[in-house]
């Protein structure tokens, strides 16, 4: 008689590893002794002990033979926010997730980890301290954080101790580190282009940015925390730095650290913000001829000119969650792993 060869716990997949988050997954997971497997459209790097498997998450096909006898997937793959492209998001946010969930459902992995977004409860205005119990945005501010929405419902939903599959959401927010291909290298462009002058509203609002190495931590410990009888089944929960900090500060601080000006000169937030709207209106209507990708974007200004932080109390109570790096810490460690994007380099 055949025997089910039964998975071993430390036998992990990340779909989405061969991005920013997903890399400093697979590498603390190598470092804790994991087995890991890298589901991804693309391979962005090699690494001793880990196989890459090249793919679309929605082909059920491709990821069921990446989860051979894998007992814990971690699900990070997204399109980047700033794509805009409403059918793509769907496609892999929302279909896709559906596709990862049955592969899981058929290949016998016990548990999944997915990572949302705390902005899944951001609808563009203040949020003081939000706990995990916000109800989902009503009018999410672009497709990226509708899309959001939807997979963390699934996969919450998914959640089944009669079928032995268990899951959790993580919600990170304002990810930075070494590698990102968003935050910093966005700030810079806007830097070198001159439109970094400017601080939108007072400059009070407080913001969670969270360093990559405290967002992995905080994934490896709900994997590891995940079992029948613990609170984390079909849970989400924040993962942030604890340390809300000024928009405007932290901002200034990576563009000095990097040898640029820090902005000074104040724009009310309304003004921008209808600009930016008026502004996303016209390339809307004028995408069929030319795509013009803007810098301040809705969201972007929205995020800039907004309070949003959020308890990460819930993590700190089930998972132990304590951020191992601080805010100081990180920013030093980010400007520093940038060498190429300082001024003059
Ligand atoms: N960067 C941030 O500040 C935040 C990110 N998140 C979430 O964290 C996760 C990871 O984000 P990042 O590492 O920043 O993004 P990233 O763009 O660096 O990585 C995403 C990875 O997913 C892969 N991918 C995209 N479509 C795929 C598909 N159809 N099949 C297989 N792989 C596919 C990409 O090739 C890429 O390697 C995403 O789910 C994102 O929504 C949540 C909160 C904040
Ligand atoms: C041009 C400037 C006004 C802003 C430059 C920095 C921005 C690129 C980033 C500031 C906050 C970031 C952020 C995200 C992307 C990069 C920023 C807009 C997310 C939208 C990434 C995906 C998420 O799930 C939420 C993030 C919130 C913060």
């Amino acid at each position: 008689m055949a025997t089910r060869v039964r998975p071993s716990s430390k036998r992990c997949a990340v779909i989405g590893g061969s991005g920013f988050l997903g890399r400093h997954l697979v590498e603390r997971l190598v470092d804790r002794g994991y087995t890991v497997s890298v589901f991804d459209i693309r391979q962005a790097y090699e690494l001793p002990g880990v196989t890459f498997h090249l793919g679309d998450l929605c082909d059920k096909q491709a990821l069921l033979s990446a989860l051979k006898e894998v007992s814990v997937v971690f699900h990070c793959a997204s399109p980047a926010p700033g794509s805009d492209d409403r059918s793509l998001f769907q496609r892999v946010n929302v279909d896709g997730t559906r596709t990862v969930i049955q592969a899981c459902l058929e290949a016998g992995v016990q548990k999944l980890v997915l990572t949302s977004s705390a902005s899944v409860v951001f609808e563009g205005t203040d949020i003081k301290n939000g706990k995990e119990d916000l109800p989902y945005a009503k009018k999410p501010i672009d497709y990226y954080t509708a899309t959001k929405i939807q997979q963390e419902k699934l996969v919450l939903e998914a959640c089944s101790k009669e079928k032995g599959f268990l899951t959790v959401a993580i919600r990170p927010h304002g990810i930075f580190g070494p590698r990102d291909p968003q935050l910093v290298p966005i700030l810079v462009d806007s830097a070198r282009r001159g439109k970094m002058k400017f601080i939108i509203g007072d400059g009070s609002n407080l913001v969670d940015f969270t360093y990559v190495e405290n967002v992995v931590h905080g994934h490896i410990l709900a994997a590891e925390h995940l079992k029948a009888d613990s609170p984390l089944c079909a849970q989400a929960y924040h993962i942030t730095n604890d340390e809300p900090v000024r928009f405007w500060d932290f901002m200034s601080q990576v563009l000095v650290g990097l040898g640029y000006s820090a902005p000074r000169l104040h724009l009310p937030y309304a003004l921008v913000y209808g600009l930016s709207l008026l502004l996303w209106l016209i390339t809307l209507v004028l995408r069929p001829l030319v795509q013009i990708k803007p810098t301040f974007t809705p969201m972007r200004v929205a995020l800039a000119g907004t309070h949003h932080y959020y308890s990460c109390a819930r993590a700190k109570q089930d998972l132990g969650y304590r951020p191992p790096v601080s805010l100081q810490e990180a920013i030093t460690r980010t400007v520093e792993s940038y060498p190429h994007l300082r001024q003059g380099a």
